[in-house]
């Protein structure tokens, strides 16, 4: 059984990308009071995630996790909650019922306000300040006073974060996730496009189906309620060592801050503090997984942080870059699974596919998120492994952020509406094609083979 890590053990080992406070008092104070504050999840809904990742490492579920790139404390309005489940929800009805396949929904959402960054700080017009790191940490204004390093702002974190899943779980147990009500989930957004006349029409079957289902007395809460569940990067050590607690019915430790949790591609060190913290608690782990990754860094981190094979413990999220997926993800598939364990592989075709407009603009293009997802799935059929899941940063609003898509947005839309904080995120259109384009990949794929019978097989999507 582990032991709760101490503030002073925490702070004595090697970290990155954590904030620099300059009153340290202020930070204690801050921590002595998050540590008598309740957990935002409980460790039985953690176990209930980890028992799903399981099914998705063994091929038998496919991972749906998104959100913003970074959470605002402005963020935290009924509406972009709303939207924001509403994408993820209708992405996951067309895996679902396309590809016939169950979808494990967890969201970038309720915590995902802290941002590691490339350089520590930012520099404008001759003024250099501190790199906006998150709402967790500074503010995005680009002034001194908004962008110093404020240990206060974690109260908000916890504050905002408790609001969050308040609504969340009163909207995915309270009927608004209703299957038989997938039709209005659309209404709200404009229907103009092929990728929204696609997802009408599919929505259309799923009436039909249900009311078979109705007709022929198959009626339960499966139909009305959806389990969703939070995660967000575990970057902010202090806060999330002050969120583990000991479970009553296990004497376990879990990270109470959300249900899964991941470590980032630059916090992922071996010997570091992120990976020692996080091997401590039973919740369900992601590690992002960079072009950069070796055989021996995944194996590793694989003995590190699950050292006693536990299904659906560790989901590695590769994000290598459409250009590298290719070549560097299979031999560290091959090594992995010969090692004998079984860890879910989920893709995160964003992160390795960002680059610079040439007016300035931080973006990515739609055409290389696809390619990705493609050599994602390509390399897994060739070594035929289950590909688990997809990671992505998007909303249900229609900003323009990405280049490419449906609408087939070019540099000069970007300024029209980029409204993200730190990375740019999918629309709702450009989340859905890609939703579409997963369920053919999956229904063509080997469970598609396995069991062709259960397989939707009227459309050719
Ligand atoms: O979301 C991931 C990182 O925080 C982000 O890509 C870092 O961006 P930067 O390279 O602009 O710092
Ligand atoms: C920082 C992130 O990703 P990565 O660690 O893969 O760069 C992220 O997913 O927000």
């Amino acid at each position: 059984m582990s032991s709760i890590i101490s503030r002073e053990e925490l702070r004595a080992l090697p970290y990155v990308q954590q904030p620099s406070y300059p009153d340290t008092e202020a930070l204690d104070r801050t921590i002595d009071t998050l540590e008598k504050l309740p957990p935002l999840v409980f460790a039985g809904e953690c176990d209930d995630l980890r028992l799903k990742m399981a099914d998705v490492a063994d091929g038998r579920a496919f991972l749906l996790q998104g959100g913003d790139c970074a959470e605002t404390f402005s963020g935290v309005t009924a509406d972009a909650i709303k939207g924001k489940l509403l994408v993820q929800l209708s992405m996951a009805v067309v895996m679902t019922y396309a590809a016939q396949v169950p979808v494990v929904k967890v969201g970038r959402i309720a915590g995902q306000y802290a941002k590691p960054r490339s350089n520590g700080v930012e520099t404008r017009d001759g003024v250099t300040l501190p790199s906006y790191r998150g709402d967790a940490i500074n503010g995005f204004e680009f002034s001194e006073a908004a962008r110093a390093h404020d240990p206060q702002r974690l109260l908000r974190v916890y504050n905002a974060s408790a609001a969050t899943l308040n609504l969340v779980r009163a909207f995915v147990k309270g009927g608004f996730a209703d299957l038989r009500g997938v039709h209005s989930w659309n209404a709200q957004f404009v229907r103009d496009s092929q990728v929204e006349a696609e997802y009408e029409e599919l929505a259309a079957e799923i009436d039909r189906a249900l009311a078979f289902m109705v007709a022929c007395g198959v009626e339960d809460d499966s139909l009305s309620t959806v389990d969703f569940y939070a995660s967000h990067e575990a970057l902010l050590l202090e806060y999330e060592r002050a969120l583990t607690r000991v479970d009553s019915r296990s004497q376990e430790l879990y990270g109470c801050s959300g249900h899964m949790l991941w470590i980032g591609e630059r916090t992922r060190q071996l010997d570091g503090a992120h990976v020692e913290l996080f091997s401590r608690v039973q919740n369900p782990l992601g590690v992002k997984l960079g072009p950069s990754t070796s055989v021996d860094d995944a194996l590793a981190l694989a003995n590190k942080l699950d050292p006693h094979h536990i299904p659906g413990r560790l989901t590695f999220i590769t994000r290598m870059g459409a250009g590298k997926v290719r070549d560097v993800l299979p031999p560290v598939i091959e090594a992995v699974e010969a090692s004998g364990r079984k860890v879910a592989w989920v893709c995160d075709p964003m992160h390795g596919n960002t680059f610079e407009a040439k007016n300035g603009y931080k973006t990515r293009s739609f055409a290389d998120v696809a390619e990705e997802v493609n050599g994602f799935f390509d390399v897994h059929e060739q070594l035929g492994t289950w590909p688990g899941g997809l990671h992505v940063e998007m909303t249900g609003d229609d900003v323009t952020e990405c280049v490419g898509g449906v609408y087939n947005l070019d540099e000069n839309d970007l300024a029209n509406r980029y409204e993200t904080v730190c990375d740019p995120r999918l629309n709702r259109n450009q989340s859905l094609e890609l939703a579409f384009l997963v369920a053919r990949r999956l229904r063509s794929g080997r469970l598609n083979r396995e069991n062709p019978v259960q397989w939707f097989q009227a459309k050719d999507l």
